[in-house]
């Protein structure tokens, strides 16, 4: 079968925006409905980005022999004790992410600009058992959390991040603006240089 990497996330935001970040590598990406994979991810048990982002790489990794990337991020917000992190995606229980938001806002309501510092993060994994490569890249970007959402674009929390050089929430910026300057860009445009190496080197 064809050389190929397996991209395990279900999340629709996070394939679109890593898909235009390694875009030169698309035809050897598959996602899991590219397979046909209908399958839930693990439990995300670990204590940190890299083991919950391990996690799913290992889970796709032992159920196809294929080389996975996957990877987890958060939301750090200052004023909560730099929650939500890990737990980004379980805030709040099964609400959707409008809903997601107005929790954070409430919690954030007597909190003035100045203490309303966030980051996202983000840490990539490549993961070859076969091979036996586990490489692991990271990216953080700094803003506030708005006082309000603004914005329809991105996805998850991007309304109330708001990013100061730019002077707009990652709701209101573009695809190709957010991928400028993300989390997820830092990250994954590190693992492009491994990529590089270790694919264009043809050692795949
Ligand atoms: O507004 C956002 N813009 C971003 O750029 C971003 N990156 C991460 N997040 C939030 O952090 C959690 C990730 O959780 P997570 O890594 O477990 O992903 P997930 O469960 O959505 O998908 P999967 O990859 O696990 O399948 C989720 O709540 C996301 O909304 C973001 N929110
Ligand atoms: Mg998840």
């Amino acid at each position: 079968m064809d050389k190929f990497i397996i991209l395990a996330t279900k999340n629709e935001g996070k394939i679109r925006e890593i898909l235009d970040i390694l875009s030169e590598y698309r035809s050897w990406i598959k996602t899991l409905k590219d397979l046909n994979l209908d399958i839930e991810l693990p439990e995300e048990l670990g204590e940190s980005y890299e083991e919950n982002a391990f996690i799913k790489a290992r889970y796709i990794a032992e159920l196809t022999g294929y080389p996975v990337i996957a990877e987890d991020s958060g939301l750090e917000i200052d004023a909560l004790k730099g929650e939500l992190g890990i737990h980004s995606a379980r805030f709040g229980g099964s609400v959707g992410y409008k809903e997601k938001i107005r929790l954070v806002l409430e919690k954030m309501k007597d909190i003035p600009w100045e203490d309303r510092k966030a980051r996202f993060v983000c840490k990539a994994v490549f993961y070859d058992e076969k091979e036996d490569i586990k490489i692991i890249t990271g990216g953080k970007v700094e803003g506030y959390i708005a006082y309000e959402p603004r914005g329809e674009r991105g996805f998850g929390y991007d309304p109330i991040f708001y990013f100061p050089p730019l002077g707009k929430t990652f709701g209101e910026i573009n695809e190709f603006e957010k991928n400028k300057y993300s989390h997820r860009f830092m990250a994954f445009n590190k693992l492009k240089l491994f990529l590089e190496c270790f694919y264009k080197g043809g050692k795949l």
